[in-house]
């Protein structure tokens, strides 16, 4: 099977300070990666280069083989790349359900967007019931769930996750990660998921990508990570 998302060589930074400098990755299409690595290793930086946000120096990405440069970061969400950033990009002066209707704007078939509404409210009932609360009148975990949401409601092929399990209560964390799982059997939903809390990030997911000082130092099946103390140890550090 031909992979969904591969980026080769890439590297990208900020003004005059470069951070990844040539990363080569491979994701398959309905597989769950997780990028992990110390604070600073480039894993947010390489989301938002992934989705548009920040422009490659260089090197390529291919979404289903497709090179994505010059790609107007709208038409990436056309094509189902959805990125649900650090920090969550929920907009404060907008209701729970606007924000989620941001997700669906684009699409045409406006019965599919109110089915998809309401499937967000089905998982994530806090949200159910907040709905015309405003963006910044919700907790920390609220808001993460509407980011997700608003992503979900938009059907992506492609999420891209920043710390999901950031500032949500460990039965969150559980039930999101159970969710992506849920996502990636039922409807071949393909995930890149930065994360810090990395034994549930590698519970969940096919692929490891241990990133350090802005490359990729290891990418190996999750399982084998999760069971092979020595690789571990020298590449987690547990
Ligand atoms: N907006 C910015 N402007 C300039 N430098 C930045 C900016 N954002 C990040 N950096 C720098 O880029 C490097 C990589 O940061 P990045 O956020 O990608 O790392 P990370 O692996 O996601 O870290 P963490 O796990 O701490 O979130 C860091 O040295 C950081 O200081």
């Amino acid at each position: 099977m031909s992979d969904l998302l591969t980026a080769e060589a890439l590297a990208a930074g900020y003004g005059p300070v470069p951070v990844l400098h040539g990363v080569d990755l491979t994701v398959a299409p309905g597989t769950i990666a997780a990028v992990i690595g110390a604070n600073g290793a480039g894993k947010t930086t390489l989301l938002r280069t992934l989705s548009g946000m920040l422009r490659p120096t260089a090197g390529r990405i291919l979404l289903d083989g497709r090179d994505l440069r010059g790609t107007p970061v709208e038409q990436l969400v056309r094509r189902g790349v959805a990125h649900v950033p650090e920090g969550r990009g929920v907009i404060g002066e907008l209701t729970v359900e606007e924000n989620l209707r941001l997700g669906a704007l684009w699409r045409r078939d406006r019965a599919d967007g109110v089915r998809a509404l309401d499937e967000v409210y089905q998982l994530f009932e806090p949200l159910a019931r907040r709905r015309r609360h405003l963006g910044h009148q919700l907790s920390g975990g609220e808001r993460q769930m509407l980011a997700l949401g608003r992503a979900l409601v938009s059907r992506p092929r492609l999420l891209l996750l920043d710390e999901p399990s950031l500032g949500l209560a460990p039965r969150v964390v559980a039930q999101t990660m159970a969710l992506l799982r849920q996502l990636r059997d039922d409807t071949g939903l393909t995930v890149l998921l930065v994360e810090q809390n990395v034994r549930s990030a590698l519970a969940v997911a096919d692929q490891g990508i241990v990133m350090s000082l802005g490359r990729v130092a290891l990418a190996a099946p999750a399982d084998r990570l999760r069971d092979d103390a020595d690789l571990r140890h020298a590449y987690l550090g547990f």
